[in-house]
């Protein structure tokens, strides 16, 4: 509590590119303050650097918080010995070395049908258990020495009490040996992927269950992946689906029954709440402008003028912008491809606007996808960083063909992490209603006559992911 007689709690977003912090009222979700720090660019990364990040990042704002709790990137490898020390660096979500243990791993279960069914997910090499084979097969030593393994949120919970590792079932799900219909490990899974080996897992908690305190009493939540978080300070209601616009590109709805999609386009996973998470995800979203305006030698203040200074289509200009590799389509190893050059569209404008319907046209397809499992989607809720873009909310009312808000203010998985520790600490059945905290921006939607250029780019680019990567 507060010196006024708010109850503070606070909310830990550990993703890929950097710790936020947000401190909030947990009564109404008001945020009171916030801090940030960053993290490496790397895909492999020593745990140590997110506790340095964390303690950088709340350095000052925890006074008066009486609970915490960590969302945090999904899926990362963290292995720890006997003593609890970190084996080697983590391998993250975006690093696509395992993309041959994956294919392995879905051959040997049986196929993608057999994976879905048994954990709702067909793994890529994002997951976790790809990474387990990886180590296993590249660093028998190491592997040997694994005596638990946990995920990013894990750890960072784990350092927090100094008690039990303990994990939830969101995350748990992006792990490929975690059943999200059953709510129970798959060590059999774990042993086939990682040699035999069945090291220690964290105890998976209930939704609003404490994983323990922190030396200084502070109540620590069970904590969540990223994405989980951002759908609990969402409170997704029927026909909204997220797109997050981070380093990933995620599209997300919540879902009363477990999907299993054994096309591998949408993961089965399990939400913050008790129920399902159905998500598609690209490897390639925020960091395509970056790159885009660095090329330009632009700021993203300057993409985005150059970008609403094009055409709808960008003069015929098709970027599929696999810059790191990409995991939907599963297609680890590719690269980008520009098409459509022609003396008359090459222009930074033009260049600038495919970079945003690119990336923007990935995420359609995953909205397709969720579609195909039967989710509804009514409206689309933008967050992510490369949401406060003004071209990505000038174009994506197009290129989605559905209305699109976005809701204030941004940060949402920190706050999710937040509205989880508010739900702990009042121990009640039902996380409290947040539903006050913030506005909801609806993005002005595409002119009369316009709602085919958005049909037309959508299709361009499918074509050329047909053409080009059969997919
Ligand atoms: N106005 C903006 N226009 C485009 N991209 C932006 C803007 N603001 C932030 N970003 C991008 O958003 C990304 C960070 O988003 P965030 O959701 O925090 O990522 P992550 O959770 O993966 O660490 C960075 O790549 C950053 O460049
Ligand atoms: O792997 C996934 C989802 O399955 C990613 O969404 C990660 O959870 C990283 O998220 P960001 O750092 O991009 O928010």
């Amino acid at each position: 509590m507060n010196s006024t007689g708010e109850v503070l709690v606070a909310g830990v977003d550990s993703s890929t590119q950097s710790t936020k912090v947000m401190v909030c009222d947990a009564r109404t979700g008001e945020v009171v303050r916030s801090g940030r720090a960053k993290h490496p660019d790397a895909t492999e990364v020593d745990p140590a650097q997110w506790w340095s990040a964390f303690e950088s990042a709340a350095g000052g704002l925890l006074d008066g918080v009486a609970a915490i709790g960590v969302a945090g990137q999904q899926h990362g490898m963290v292995t720890l010995d006997a003593d609890g020390e970190v084996v080697r660096p983590a391998l993250l979500w975006n690093d696509t070395r395992s993309a041959k243990a994956a294919e392995d791993l879905t051959t040997e279960l049986g196929g993608p049908g057999a994976w879905a069914e048994a954990v709702g997910s067909v793994p890529v090499a994002s997951f976790t258990v790809t990474k387990l084979r990886w180590l296993a097969e590249h660093e028998p030593d190491a592997a040997d020495r694994v005596a638990r393994v946990l995920l990013p949120h894990d750890w960072l919970t784990w350092r927090l009490t100094g008690g039990d590792a303990v994990t939830d079932r969101g995350d748990a799900s992006g792990t490929g040996y975690f059943s999200p219909a059953e709510d129970r490990y798959r060590t059999d899974i774990l042993g086939m992927a990682f040699g035999g080996r069945t090291p220690e897992l964290p105890k998976v908690l209930g939704p609003a269950e404490p994983a323990g305190h922190t030396p200084d009493g502070r109540l620590v939540s069970a904590g969540t992946g990223d994405n989980m978080a951002a759908a609990l300070a969402l409170e997704l209601g029927d026909g909204d689906v997220a797109v997050s616009l981070g380093t990933s590109g995620t599209v997300f709805g919540v879902s009363e029954t477990p999907p299993a999609d054994a096309t591998g386009t949408v993961a089965g996973f399990a939400d913050a709440t008790g129920r399902f998470l159905p998500l598609a995800c690209t490897l390639n979203a925020a960091r395509v402008l970056t790159a885009t305006a660095g090329m330009l030698g632009v700021d993203l203040a300057e993409l985005d003028r150059l970008a609403l200074g094009a055409e709808p289509g960008a003069g015929g200009l098709t970027l599929l912008p696999y810059l790191d590799g990409e995991r939907t389509p599963n297609l680890p190893d590719a690269s980008g491809t520009l098409l459509g050059l022609r003396r008359t569209n090459m222009t930074p404008e033009n260049l600038a606007r495919a970079a945003v319907e690119g990336m923007l046209c990935g995420l359609a397809a995953g909205l397709d996808a969720v579609r195909d499992q039967g989710i509804t989607v009514r409206r689309v809720l933008l967050i992510g960083g490369a949401a406060q873009s003004e071209s990505v909310r000038n174009i994506a009312p197009l290129v989605f063909g559905v209305p699109v808000v976005v809701c204030e203010p941004a940060e949402h998985v920190a706050v999710g992490a937040a509205r989880q520790a508010a739900w702990a600490l009042a121990g009640t059945a039902a996380p409290p209603s947040w539903r006050s905290r913030g506005g909801a921006l609806e993005l002005p939607a595409p002119p009369a006559g316009a709602a085919a250029d958005g049909a037309e780019i959508r299709d361009r680019h499918r074509c050329a992911r047909r053409l080009l990567h059969d997919q």
